[in-house]
């Protein structure tokens, strides 16, 4: 079998015109902008990348866009008060404190300041809670984001096998409930797994989210299982030569191998292109989410777990 490829660059920019809808008429009916704010504290490279291409996108939809830089060596306390200020900021419904943190800042503490109604990231203590027990919550973009594909692709997943490869507070831990939510039946394997290629062999569905480069193998996957793939792993990629300045070309990769996946699999979502963009689109659409719950107004259709 050759997959189908799940393009989550186009579902995404489906997802995004929706929320765009959604903001369009918050605007015209109700007078009201949905706002984002983004705290990124140093100066990774990497971080800075997405933090300035989901700014870009904020603004695209509409949405009012506000990025907070602070130093690498930013106090606890300075910290504590940007987030505080934002959460007591009428015009900011979502806020998202890009990770990981410099060491020497608690992460778990940081986290837990934001308010829950505005944690768009869903990885506040509460909302965590509140899905786990199946109750309304703000859900882990990246996790919704696979949701969304895998909704759209099996209509419904109920029954499924499904294996999550990975126990992230992230990524695994949420995906496994939400896939519970919608009534598969779900595995969350990991480093310790005993035989992890039989457990995968099971699954009618494998969400890879371990963060290894290209660890799962073809010969894991049963024939027309849909693989989602969350690994974004940057390697060294020689054979595309130099880079100007004079340091090797990189190339991104997932947690799948992706060729011998796809030989096997029904549907595979790639690298990158596939997951990634669904994050960022999720974001916005938990913003869209939590402006209308802060206003008491119907949640957008389409856009929620
Ligand atoms: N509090 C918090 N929330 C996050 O959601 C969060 C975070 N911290 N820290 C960093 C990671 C990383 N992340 C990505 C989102 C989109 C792409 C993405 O769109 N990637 C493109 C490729 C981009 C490229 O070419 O480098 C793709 O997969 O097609 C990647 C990575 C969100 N993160």
């Amino acid at each position: 079998m050759t997959a189908q490829i799940i393009d989550g660059k186009e579902f995404s920019a489906r997802v995004r015109a929706q929320v765009g809808e959604h903001v369009t008429r918050l605007k015209n009916d109700h007078g009201i902008t949905p706002g984002l704010a983004v705290v990124l504290v140093g100066e990774d490279p990497a971080s800075q990348v997405y933090v300035r291409s989901k700014g870009k996108m904020t603004v695209e939809v509409g949405m009012k866009s506000v990025e907070r830089r602070m130093d690498a060596d930013t106090s606890e306390a300075d910290l504590l008060a940007v987030i505080e200020e934002l959460n007591n900021d009428p015009e900011i419904h979502g806020i998202l404190c890009q990770l990981p943190l410099p060491d020497h800042l608690n992460e778990d503490l940081i986290i837990n300041s934001i308010s829950p109604a505005k944690d768009v990231d869903g990885f506040h203590i509460s909302n965590v809670g509140l899905l786990g027990t199946g109750q309304k919550s703000m859900v882990p973009c990246t996790p919704l984001g696979c949701l969304m594909m895998l909704r759209d692709h099996h209509g419904s997943i109920s029954g499924m096998d499904a294996v999550v490869i990975g126990r992230s507070n992230i990524v695994g831990k949420p995906m496994a409930q939400l896939l519970l939510n919608d009534s598969a039946t779900v595995t969350i394997a990991h480093s310790r797994t005993k035989d992890l290629a039989e457990v995968v062999r099971r699954a009618d569905i494998v969400v890879a989210a371990v963060g290894r480069p290209e660890m799962v193998p073809g010969d894991w996957i049963k024939e027309g299982a849909t693989v989602i793939d969350v690994g974004i792993n940057r390697l060294d990629a020689p054979e595309k030569g130099l880079k100007e300045d004079g340091t090797v070309k990189t190339k991104l990769v997932g947690d799948v191998h992706f060729e011998s996946c796809a030989a096997r699999a029904g549907a595979i979502t790639p690298v990158p292109g596939g997951v990634g963009p669904m994050t960022i689109a999720c974001l916005l659409a938990n913003t869209v989410t939590a402006c209308c719950r802060a206003n008491g107004l119907a949640e957008p259709e389409g856009l929620t777990a």
